[in-house]
C-alpha cells in the first residue's frame, strides 16, 4: 500500500515548496529523472514522485518555496523544449490531510518467463554464497558515494543522476578484478539462447537500506547499449515493470486541452508485471524489456509475494553491469528513445 503525501489543491492554493504538475510523467514519455533535471534548474529538488497512478501527473518537491515559485513562473503553460515541447499545467500542491490508501498489490512471479516480457531473463543462484560474500567484502572495502537515500559506487564510467547519462570522455579505467567471477559466468546466458557476446565496461553498485527502492525508469537509451545485467546480493526485493501505452502520447505535445490534461488518467493505461529477485540471482534486461518497459523497485519494507510477507533485509546490494554507448541509439522503440526524439 502506498500513501500519497501531497494532493492537487482545490481552488486557489497557498504557496508551497511542492508543485503539482499535470501533463507530465512516464505515461507521456517523460521519466521522473528527466523531470527532476529540468525542475532542478530552479532550485534544489528534494524529490519527484507520481501524483497518482495515471503516469501523467507528478509532484515536484523543492527544499525551498522560492524555487517552486520560480519554476511555476517559468514553466507553467509554456512549451518546455527540454520536456519534448510539452506545455505543463502547474499548481502549488498541499500535503494530504487524509492518508489515502492506494492499492498497489500485484501478483509477483518467481520466473522471468511468466512475465511475458520479451528480452527479460532471470537466473537464480548465479553465484555461490562464498562469491557473494567476497563481492560484498570487496565493495565494502571501497569508498561509497552517499545519495539522499542510498549509497553507490561507479566503475568504468560514472553515471550522472542529474542527466541520467555518462560522460564518455571520462573513462575511469577497467572494471575492477572483483567482477571477474561474474563476467566468467556470462556464458550461462548462452544456455538461454543468448549468444551475443558483450564487453561490459560500466558497473554501478547500489546499496539500498530497507524501505528504499528506485523510481520507475528506463535506463537512458543513448547512455547504454542493449544488454543490462543486474546481480542481487545480500537481500531480496521485488521489481515491477511498467509499459506505458504510447497511444496516449499526443503527436502534437501541446494538443492536450486543460480538461484533457486533468482527465488524461482515464485514457492512460499501463501494463504491470512484477518479479521476485532473490540474493545471488541475476536479471538481464534486453530488447523490449530494456528499451520499452520502465523498471521500478517499490519503496517497501515488506514485499507481499503470493500471500507471503517477505521482509527486506538490512540491505540489498546490486551490481548493474552495462556497456556505455558511443553513438546514438537506433533501437526499434523510437517512442521511448531519447536518441530518436
Ligand atoms: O538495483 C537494481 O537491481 C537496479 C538498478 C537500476 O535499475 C539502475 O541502476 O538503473
Ligand atoms: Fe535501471
Amino acid at each position: 500500500m502506498g500513501l500519497p503525501r501531497f494532493k492537487r489543491p482545490v481552488g486557489t492554493s497557498e504557496q508551497s515548496s511542492n508543485l503539482y504538475v499535470a501533463n507530465c510523467g512516464p505515461a507521456v514519455g517523460l521519466t521522473l529523472n528527466r523531470i527532476e533535471a529540468v525542475f532542478g534548474a530552479y532550485g534544489q529538488v528534494k524529490g519527484v514522485h507520481l501524483a497518482d497512478e495515471s503516469g501523467t501527473r507528478v509532484i515536484v518537491s523543492y527544499h525551498e518555496e522560492k524555487s517552486a515559485e520560480s519554476a511555476l513562473t517559468a514553466l507553467n503553460r509554456r512549451a518546455c523544449p527540454e520536456l519534448g515541447g510539452r506545455s505543463l499545467h502547474i499548481q502549488y500542491s498541499v500535503p494530504s490531510d487524509c492518508q489515502v490508501a492506494v492499492d498497489d498489490s500485484i501478483e509477483v512471479s518467481m520466473e522471468a518467463s511468466e512475465l511475458d516480457i520479451p528480452g527479460l531473463y532471470l537466473i537464480h543462484d548465479f553465484i555461490s554464497v562464498k562469491e557473494e560474500e567476497e563481492l560484498l567484502a570487496a565493495v565494502d572495502s571501497r569508498p561509497w558515494q552517499k545519495l539522499a537515500k542510498r549509497r553507490v559506487q561507479h566503475y568504468g564510467y560514472e553515471f550522472h543522476y542529474n542527466t541520467r547519462n555518462v560522460n564518455t570522455n571520462q573513462y575511469l579505467g577497467e572494471l575492477p578484478s572483483f567482477v571477474s567471477p561474474i563476467i566468467d559466468k556470462m556464458s550461462k546466458f548462452q544456455k538461454l539462447g543468448y549468444t551475443e557476446t558483450v564487453l561490459l565496461d560500466q558497473l554501478t553498485v547500489n546499496e539500498y537500506p530497507p524501505g528504499v527502492g528506485l523510481s520507475p525508469h528506463i535506463d537512458t537509451h543513448s547512455a547504454f547499449e542493449g544488454l543490462i545485467f543486474s546481480l542481487s546480493l545480500a537481500g531480496p526485493c521485488i521489481m515491477e515493470f511498467r509499459k506505458y501505452s504510447t497511444s496516449v502520447w499526443p503527436t502534437d505535445p501541446n494538443a492536450l486541452s486543460d480538461e484533457e490534461a486533468q482527465n488524461s488518467d482515464k485514457s492512460s493505461k499501463f501494463l504491470r508485471r512484477a518479479i521476485y529477485l532473490p540474493p545471488r540471482s541475476i536479471l538481464l534486461l534486453s530488447r523490449e524489456a530494456r528499451y520499452a518497459w520502465h523498471h521500478y523497485i517499490p519503496h517497501h519494507k515488506i514485499d507481499v509475494v503470493n500471500d507471503t510477507k517477505i521482509r527486506r533485509a538490512s540491505r540489498r546490494v546490486s551490481f548493474t553491469l552495462r556497456k556505455v554507448r558511443k553513438g546514438p541509439c537506433k533501437c526499434e522503440f523510437p517512442e521511448y528513445c531519447d536518441s530518436q526524439k
